[in-house]
């Protein structure tokens, strides 16, 4: 099945206290945010200023680029950076880039409220959650935390830049992706896998299936996360085995349970990708990196390349690579494949191949990203 989509920018103006734009202000977050930032995290964001640094690679006093060939340069070099005499080539994504700030979900502990109101599909080897259902049940709720299913609805748009970032629809190049995973027999056993701008999860899903060690999904959005993402998890994870054993499922209880085991590979983050970045970072003593990022639908928007180009520089493993699945070109927001190569090949950190081409109507791309070698 191929979904469509369409672009229509009518940025909201009413963010309601969730962004700040750089360079002033405070984060403020709502209610419901709030009470899902861990302990650890309270106090640290509350209240947090958009910082203006760590946006790109490192440039030299004439505003080039430094020629960074590997990953342990990037290392060393991207934590004391700062984007204030970049140069203007940045200045998009410096002017309009929103931190929303980045916080892990815990998985809840009664496994069987996550699918409570949700209409389960199958698609090959894959469940997921009827996401117009999700959708309108949210409506209907009035959902308290992001408002952004009525946000999308009222602007008639499936993107609104810094407030939803497209995560409640699965797009096309996710199955392309997944038809690539099994054409190329793709192997997920013993991997890290990061699924980056998760949505649906679907890729990350895949990997979990395959029997990666540790899955994390990321999201901009929070309520995509808790409606969609984790739902689709435990809708794939073995749940309904363990339901026929008669066995509660409490995630105490079932503690030596393989459901409760194999979710344990799995974590979940939302947040815009630079906070992502300092959270996962901080949030282990030696963060092991990952040895795949996962990502579709994640380009459209040139002013998000320097971030994610540095998110990648600093989570993937100097061995690793990432898979990325993109439309050649997406209309009204100007960002597309040969865009974000020609930026990636400018930076000269990862190299890039192309894997696919789908040309069956809109063109679409398969690369993969490794990090050069060092000369
Ligand atoms: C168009 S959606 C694609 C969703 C999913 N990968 C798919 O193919 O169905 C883009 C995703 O990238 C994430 N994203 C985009 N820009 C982001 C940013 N600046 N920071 C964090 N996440 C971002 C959003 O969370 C969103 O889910």
């Amino acid at each position: 099945m191929r979904m469509t989509f369409q672009f229509n920018f009518s940025i909201e103006d009413h963010l309601e206290n969730e962004l700040t734009p750089l360079g002033g202000g405070t984060l403020a977050l709502d209610s419901s945010e709030e009470s899902l930032v861990s302990e650890s995290q309270k106090g640290k964001h509350r209240d947090k200023k958009c910082s203006t640094e760590e946006f790109d690679l490192p440039r030299d006093p004439s505003g080039e680029p430094k020629s960074v060939r590997n990953a342990a340069v990037f290392q060393d070099t991207v934590s004391s950076l700062s984007v204030a005499n970049s140069s203007s080539n940045l200045e998009p994504y410096e002017k309009q880039l929103c931190l929303r700030i980045a916080k892990e979900h815990a998985m809840p502990k009664d496994l069987k409220k996550v699918l409570e109101n949700k209409v389960i599909e199958m698609l090959p080897g894959l469940q997921r959650v009827n996401i117009s259902v999700v959708k309108t049940i949210l409506l209907k709720e009035n959902f308290p935390g992001e408002n952004i299913v009525s946000k999308s609805f009222s602007s008639h748009s499936d993107l609104i830049t810094g407030v939803y970032e497209g995560g409640l629809k699965i797009w096309e190049c996710t199955f392309d992706l997944l038809a690539y995973f099994t054409k190329a027999k793709v192997k997920f056993a013993g991997k890290k896998v990061l699924d980056l701008g998760c949505g649906s999860g679907l890729l990350g899903i895949t990997a979990f299936k395959g029997g990666a060690k540790e899955i994390h999904f990321q999201d901009y959005n929070s309520m995509v996360i808790d409606e969609v993402t984790l739902p689709n998890v435990v809708a794939n994870s073995t749940l309904e085995d363990e339901e026929n054993d008669g066995n509660e499922l409490d995630v105490k209880r079932c503690r030596k349970s393989k459901v409760v085991q194999d979710l344990c590979k799995c974590r979940f983050f939302s947040g815009e990708w630079s906070e992502f970045c300092k959270l996962v970072l901080s949030s282990e003593k030696v963060f092991e990196k990952y040895d795949l990022i996962l990502t579709s639908e994640t380009i459209y928007n040139p002013d998000y390349y320097g971030t994610l180009h540095q998110t990648f520089g600093r989570l993937l493993d100097k061995n690793g690579r990432v898979l990325l699945a993109s439309k050649a070109h997406y209309f009204g927001v100007g960002g597309g494949i040969h865009l974000f190569q020609k930026f990636i090949e400018e930076r000269n950190v990862f190299e890039t191949r192309t894997l696919e081409i789908i040309d069956d109507g809109l063109k679409r791309f398969l690369i993969e990203m490794t990090f050069k070698s060092p000369r």
